[in-house]
């Protein structure tokens, strides 16, 4: 019996591959179909997927907070392929792997149509389960340290059951996801399908959406458009972060690997929303005013991985540290808002 109760043992065997897999043109491919892969995380995954040559990608995404951007490199490339598609509608294609990332991340853009958020992650997981099941691919779900909630245990363990607002404004995205999850499970219990859970714990990166509204991208773009940095109340709620490549890289090992998880994948490094502020202030522009302002409901008070079980289980952890970071994506938000730096 593993930790999270599953008794592997008695699970069925996977159902056979679709016959296209042995065919002769695709013998030697790995098809690999990343929905949400015009996003910020997946488009790094595309990226990465992309640099073996055995790796077929296919993406599909309703490009809600995505943009085929991400992607232009690929456009055109014969081993990849972008279809506009949204996952709440069924998917019928050959794959031999699904990463299963598309839902909106930024808590502006899942509140914004919460009805939607909910069936992106119940409907949409359903129906990325049934292709799964269909052709007896392997599945990973991108799900996320708020189905901790506003955790009561500190630092998070994957053992902790979270505390969660079902309720809330913030539940489309939590309690989807727990919901998401616990479709995961049932499917591999009750179908024999080969599953991995990813609690992804607040990521940040190049290829951000400017105004995405998260914490990370909102503080860099006001620094350089010397716009104060809008910290929320109390300024003392905690987050940890980790960037992107970091990430990219659990989730391909989570996907290779024997464990069906949940793992907790993030950076351990713990920060304050003001030690954020003042590192990016330090680091990117030292005139910038902070500026206090009013917070959301729910949102979490602190936000902390262990990461035993990836360490152990993966051989992962986060080599990217927040002051290596923010630099990195500093970049690429100087190059998009057209703002040089001064020697
Ligand atoms: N970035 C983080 O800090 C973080 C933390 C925890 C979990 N996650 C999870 O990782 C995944 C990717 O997050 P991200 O930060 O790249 O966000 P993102 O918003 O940049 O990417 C999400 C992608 O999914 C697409 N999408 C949304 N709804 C869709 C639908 N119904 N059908 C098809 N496509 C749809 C969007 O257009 C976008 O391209 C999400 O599942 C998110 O919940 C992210
Ligand atoms: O401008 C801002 C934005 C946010 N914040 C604070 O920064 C903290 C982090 O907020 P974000 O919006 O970046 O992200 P959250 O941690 O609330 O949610 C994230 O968690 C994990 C993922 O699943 C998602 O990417 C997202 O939901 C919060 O405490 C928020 O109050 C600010 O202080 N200022």
């Amino acid at each position: 019996m593993s930790s999270n109760g599953t008794d592997n043992s008695t699970s069925k065997k996977p159902p056979s591959p679709s016959p296209l897999r042995f065919s002769k043109f695709f013998q030697s491919n790995m098809r690999i179909l990343v929905t949400g892969g015009a996003g910020f995380i997946g488009s790094h995954l595309v990226d990465k997927l992309m640099e073996n040559e055995k790796n077929e990608v296919i993406v599909v995404d309703n490009y809600f907070t995505g943009t085929k951007d991400n992607l232009k490199k690929w456009i055109g490339h014969p081993r990849f392929e972008l279809i506009r598609h949204d996952v709440t509608e069924p998917l019928l294609i050959e794959v031999d792997q699904i990463y299963h990332l598309a839902c909106p991340a930024s808590p502006i853009f899942y509140k914004y149509n919460p009805v939607k958020t909910i069936k992106t992650n119940v409907i949409g997981t359903l129906n990325m389960l049934g292709l799964a099941k269909r052709v007896g691919a392997r599945i990973l779900l991108t799900s996320t340290s708020e189905v901790y909630g506003d955790p009561l245990e500190h630092p998070q363990t994957e053992s902790y059951w979270g505390n969660v607002n079902p309720i809330g404004v913030r539940s489309c995205y939590d309690e989807g996801k727990r919901v998401a999850e616990t479709l995961m499970f049932d499917y591999h219990r009750q179908h024999g399908i080969e599953i991995r859970i990813a609690r992804i714990f607040n990521t940040y990166g190049p290829r951000m959406n400017i105004d995405d509204g998260r914490v990370v991208s909102n503080f860099i773009a006001q620094a350089l458009r010397n716009e104060p940095l809008t910290v929320q109340l109390p300024g003392t709620q905690t987050r940890s972060f980790c960037y992107v490549s970091d990430m990219v890289d659990g989730l391909i090992r989570l996907m290779e690997g024997e464990n069906t998880g949940p793992i907790n994948i993030g950076n351990p490094g713990e920060f304050t929303m003001l030690e954020l502020a003042e590192s990016v202030k330090e680091l990117i522009n030292p005139e910038v005013k902070i500026s206090m302002v009013e917070n959301t409901p729910d949102d979490p008070r602190q936000r902390k991985p262990v990461i035993t079980k990836a360490k152990e289980v993966l051989g992962w952890e986060p080599k990217v540290k927040l002051r290596d970071g923010l630099p990195l994506m500093e970049e690429d938000f100087r190059l998009r808002l057209g703002v040089p730096k001064k020697n």
